[in-house]
């Protein structure tokens, strides 16, 4: 459960910075305030890429975000969406995320049904080592299990 006070001087407050989750799939369930948005991975239909879009609160619905686990499963066909919270001056808010993960030990990587002509552009690591591959560097794990990048990063 994450819980967002009100700050009266929103350019001192993070609420929570843009990041993607380690998941396979997340289950969020909000309140009524609002502030999660969502950055657009690239230009579609009137969408520009790294442009924020709000996902406003729908009583009773629940906000289900595909997360990095299923990006690489999926071998790219699903995308981890980057979002973020924002918070607001006058309401505090409350949400409450369940995350669906791996056991540590399993190994992850594309699924073979998803991998066309042999290309999988994600390697295999265990789910530990996903965790842990960027600790403290302030980079993306999924930077670090991409083909196109043998040295990890
Ligand atoms: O509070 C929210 O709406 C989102 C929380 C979130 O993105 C997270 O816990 O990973
Ligand atoms: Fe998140």
């Amino acid at each position: 459960m994450s819980y967002y006070p009100p700050c009266p001087n929103l350019e001192l407050t993070v609420g929570n910075r843009c990041h993607s989750d380690k998941s396979t799939l997340s289950t969020l369930l909000q309140d009524g305030v609002g502030g999660l948005s969502v950055k657009v991975a690239k230009d579609t239909d009137g969408l520009k890429k790294g442009e924020w879009i709000e996902v406003p609160p729908i009583n009773g619905a629940l906000v289900i975000i595909v997360g990095d686990i299923l990006q690489i499963l999926s071998n790219g066909r699903y995308v981890s969406v980057e979002h973020r919270v924002r918070t607001t001056k006058i309401s505090s808010r409350v949400s409450i995320a369940v995350f669906t993960n791996p056991i540590l030990s399993e190994k992850i990587g594309p699924l073979p049904l998803a991998v066309k002509d042999d290309v999988a552009f994600y390697r295999e690591v265990s789910y530990l080592d996903y965790l842990v591959s960027t600790a403290h560097t302030g980079r993306r794990p999924l930077d670090f299990v991409e083909n196109n990048n043998p040295a990890g990063f």
